[in-house]
């Protein structure tokens, strides 16, 4: 298959690497909107060849969009107007603008709209690896609304990275992503901006820092360009959850003002139940 990838950082960069090394994808065009990130991905072997979206979308069987949600909202009417056999897949973290963007489109049946559940706080085509994706979920949603072999195009890719697929509908997907991956995002934003806030002393940082704090604030090095606009596209669940979060955080504080260590514990007690939810993925 000659793919076409517009977005060539992490994600995009990461798909084409492996789907080269598979044998699936037999050429690679890159689109990205900075030069200089096509010329990084054609060093590095990301790509076979530099073009813009018109000759990529001819060029290819498929196009995978993995630019921000921003640009993906813009660019999928545009693709799928240009498109014929072609199938058209994006990466995106939210689903549910890409999906309203492309309501009643007469092409809206080539479009499968996806969200592989792997990342890293690294972006751009240098953080792009072939050891990505293996074991995780992805997620297809409105599965119900495209062609039959424009699908079992997009199942087979995610197979072949090494994830499993699971279906939903874009509401309950935004809903879902807002309380495992967004909330994560922002906590360790703010986290990061506390500590840099209150430890005046960044050598303090520097040499007592160990992994707990290191494991919390991971995601603080997170690209705004990428996460800005899922914030955005989210914004009513997310406030949803953030709500929730910062009540729970006044909970914690006002146990240790009013010294309730009974409860404090009970709190702690509550949320190490998180522990038996995530092993049962072992
Ligand atoms: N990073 C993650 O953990 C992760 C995981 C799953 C899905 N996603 C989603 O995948 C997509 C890509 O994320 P990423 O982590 O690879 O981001 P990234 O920042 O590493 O790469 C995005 C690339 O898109 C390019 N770009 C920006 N606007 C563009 C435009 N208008 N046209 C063409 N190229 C454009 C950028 O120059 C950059 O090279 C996003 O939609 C994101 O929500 C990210
Ligand atoms: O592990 C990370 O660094 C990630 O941020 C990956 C992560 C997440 O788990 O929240 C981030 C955004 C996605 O859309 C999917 C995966």
């Amino acid at each position: 298959m000659k793919i076409a990838v517009v977005g060539l950082g992490l994600i995009g960069g990461s798909m084409a690497l492996v789907l080269k090394q598979k044998g699936f994808a037999t050429k690679v065009f890159g689109v990205d909107n900075q030069e200089a990130n096509t010329r990084k991905a054609l060093e590095l072997g990301i790509i076979d060849e530099i073009n813009d979206l018109d000759s990529a979308i001819a060029n290819s069987d498929l196009i995978i969009l993995s630019a921000p949600v921003s640009a993906c909202v813009t660019l999928l009417p545009l693709v799928l107007d240009r498109v014929d056999h072609q199938v058209v897949l994006d990466t995106g973290s939210t689903k549910s603008a890409l999906l309203e963007a492309v309501k009643g489109h007469p092409k809206r049946g080539r479009y499968i709209a996806t969200h592989p559940m792997w990342g890293t706080e690294f972006s751009g085509p240098e953080a792009a690896t072939t050891d990505a994706f293996t074991g995780r979920a992805n997620v297809i949603c409105n599965a119900s609304e495209c062609d039959k072999d424009a699908l079992a195009t997009a199942e087979q890719v995610y197979t072949l990275l090494g994830m499993y697929n699971v279906y939903m509908e874009g509401k309950d997907h935004d809903v879902h992503v807002a309380y495992v991956s967004h909330i994560s995002h922002i906590t360790s934003f703010a986290l990061a901006n506390t500590v840099l806030e209150k430890e005046r002393e960044e050598n303090a940082i520097f040499e007592l820092a160990s992994a707990g704090f290191e494991s919390t604030v991971r995601l603080a090095k997170s690209s705004p360009a990428m996460w800005m606009p899922i914030f955005k596209q989210n914004k009513e669940n997310i406030l949803d959850v953030l709500n929730e979060h910062i009540s729970q955080l006044r909970k914690f504080k006002s146990c240790i003002e009013k010294e309730n260590w009974e409860y404090l514990t009970e709190l702690m007690e509550h949320a190490n139940k998180i522990k038996d939810v995530l092993d049962r993925k072992e």
